[in-house]
């Protein structure tokens, strides 16, 4: 397999790799003009995994929180702490629908972007979506890693953590196709998201012998 191509922490992939193999091929042929949408809680892996997806399959790689980030010229805990998280939500979900639609891309979602009704609604509208889904020790050990989640910053993150578990995991279940992040290799996690396609989402436009892409982006929404 072709390693990552050149690329910030988040952000976009300049550079695409167009030497796909034939499963990416049959792969993005059933995608046609969507995208694939990684939806999950903090510490899913949707950012570290979904560059990793984008690079297998040769698409280009988008991270809705920094792209918020990158548009609001803060960072998120910045944005949360000046203008509160209604703000933030409204943001997302325009940028969510911007960014998914143009397609076929991997995008990477906030961690709460598709518990939120018109975001959730976006994703649909567009993407093929895919949870990335953790238990909660791993969901912890990967998040106390990096202090730049202010939903957790309460007095007691783990309870926070318990909390959002128990009210999101049945949103996140009604996403197309459900993918564990095990620890382990990434590239392992990306494997399995494939098959999951394969056999889920993408099945019945494979075996309708979907058409390869025309190359053509579809853009739904103007640029703010
Ligand atoms: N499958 C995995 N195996 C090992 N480490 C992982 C895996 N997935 C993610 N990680 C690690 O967990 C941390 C969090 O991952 P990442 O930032 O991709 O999560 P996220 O789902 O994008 O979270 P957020 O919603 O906050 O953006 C990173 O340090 C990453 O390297
Ligand atoms: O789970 C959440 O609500 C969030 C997750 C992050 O990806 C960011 O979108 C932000 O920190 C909020
Ligand atoms: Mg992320």
């Amino acid at each position: 397999m072709r390693g990552l191509p050149e690329g910030n922490e988040h952000g976009h992939q300049a550079v695409l790799t167009l030497d796909r193999d034939a499963r990416a091929e049959a792969i993005l042929a059933a995608l046609g003009n969507r995208s694939i949408a990684l939806v999950g809680l903090m510490g899913a892996g949707k950012t570290v995994i979904g560059r990793r997806l984008a690079a297998r399959l040769g698409l280009e790689f988008v991270d809705t929180d920094h792209e918020i980030e990158i548009a609001a010229a803060m960072t998120i805990p910045e944005i949360f702490q000046r203008h509160g998280e209604a703000y933030f939500r409204d943001r997302e979900c325009r940028v969510v629908a911007r960014v998914i639609g143009v397609a076929p891309r991997v995008v990477a979602t906030g961690g709460g972007a598709f518990i939120h009704a018109a975001t959730r609604a976006a994703v649909r509208s567009g993407a093929v979506s895919v949870w990335l889904k953790a238990d909660f020790e791993v969901l912890m050990r990967r998040v106390r890693k990096r202090n730049n989640r202010p939903i957790l910053y309460t007095s007691d993150p783990e309870g926070t953590m318990r909390r959002l578990i128990d009210i999101r995991y049945p949103v996140y279940a009604q996403a197309d196709a459900t993918v564990i992040s095990r620890d382990g290799s990434q590239d392992q996690v990306v494997q399995d998201i494939l098959a999951a396609l394969e056999a889920g989402p993408l099945r019945a436009a494979a075996e309708l012998g979907a058409q390869p892409w025309s190359g053509q982006p579809r853009n739904l929404e103007p640029d703010e």
